[in-house]
């Protein structure tokens, strides 16, 4: 399994920003957006690309282009709309498939709500986004939604994710690739990441 930790330094400040305690809704929202652009900067570096001939101004010239593979972005509801807008400024053609899964407080186990997929899924790199990969439950019920329907290639986008979590993810999909802002130490006994962010999906939303 492919596992990229970003080590740029705009990613490692602006993770470091968001850890900030007092931080307001406003920023964690600006905050989400930037570093999810910045994840889709790296996670489609190895998109392949292919030479067509455009009329120029000065003529026919061969340009490059992305090849064929077209791209689905599938935010888990509610903390993953908040890369959404980040990763739609680099791919604004990009189809959205929405699931919504809630992670329940006592189990820590994951329990989908909703989901409205893209039509041709086997045809498409699916790009998930969700701030937090903690026991990683969430992430592979998502996996395992867009597998039953046909995706083959996946890539997962977080802003933090626990060793627990990529742990997971390795032993249940391994043929899915990780981008994250950072590495954490762990998880506490309720299943939140350390140092973490604390519950994103409340600091993006203002709920709480
Ligand atoms: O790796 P896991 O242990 O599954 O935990 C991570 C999940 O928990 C959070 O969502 P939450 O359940 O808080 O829902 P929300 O986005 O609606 O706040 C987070 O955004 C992930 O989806
Ligand atoms: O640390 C965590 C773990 C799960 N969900 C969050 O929002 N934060
Ligand atoms: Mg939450």
């Amino acid at each position: 399994m492919k596992i990229v930790e970003i080590k740029h330094p705009l990613v490692k400040h602006k993770i470091g920003l968001l850890r900030d305690m007092h931080i307001s809704t406003r920023e964690f929202r600006q905050l989400a957006r930037e570093i999810g652009s910045l994840l889709t900067y790296e996670a489609t570096s190895d998109l392949p690309t292919e030479k067509i001939t455009i009329n120029c101004w000065s003529g026919p010239t061969e340009i490059d282009q992305i090849q064929g593979k077209k791209v689905t972005i599938v935010p888990i509801l509610r903390a993953g709309l908040g890369m959404l807008d980040g990763v739609l400024e680099l791919i604004p053609n990009a189809r959205i498939s929405v699931v919504g899964i809630y992670r329940d407080e006592e189990t820590l186990q994951p329990v989908p709500y909703f989901q409205k997929l893209t039509a041709d899924l086997d045809q498409r790199l699916a790009i998930i986004v969700d701030p937090m990969l903690a026991t990683g439950g969430s992430m592979i019920a998502t996996i395992e939604l867009l597998k039953a329907s046909g995706c083959k290639h996946i890539k997962a986008l977080v802003l933090v994710a626990a060793p627990e979590g990529i742990e997971a993810l390795k032993k249940t999909h391994p043929d899915v690739d990780l981008y994250t802002a950072a590495i954490d130490q762990g998880l506490n006994d309720k299943g939140y990441i350390l140092p973490g962010l604390g519950d994103a999906g409340d600091k993006l939303f203002g709920t709480k």
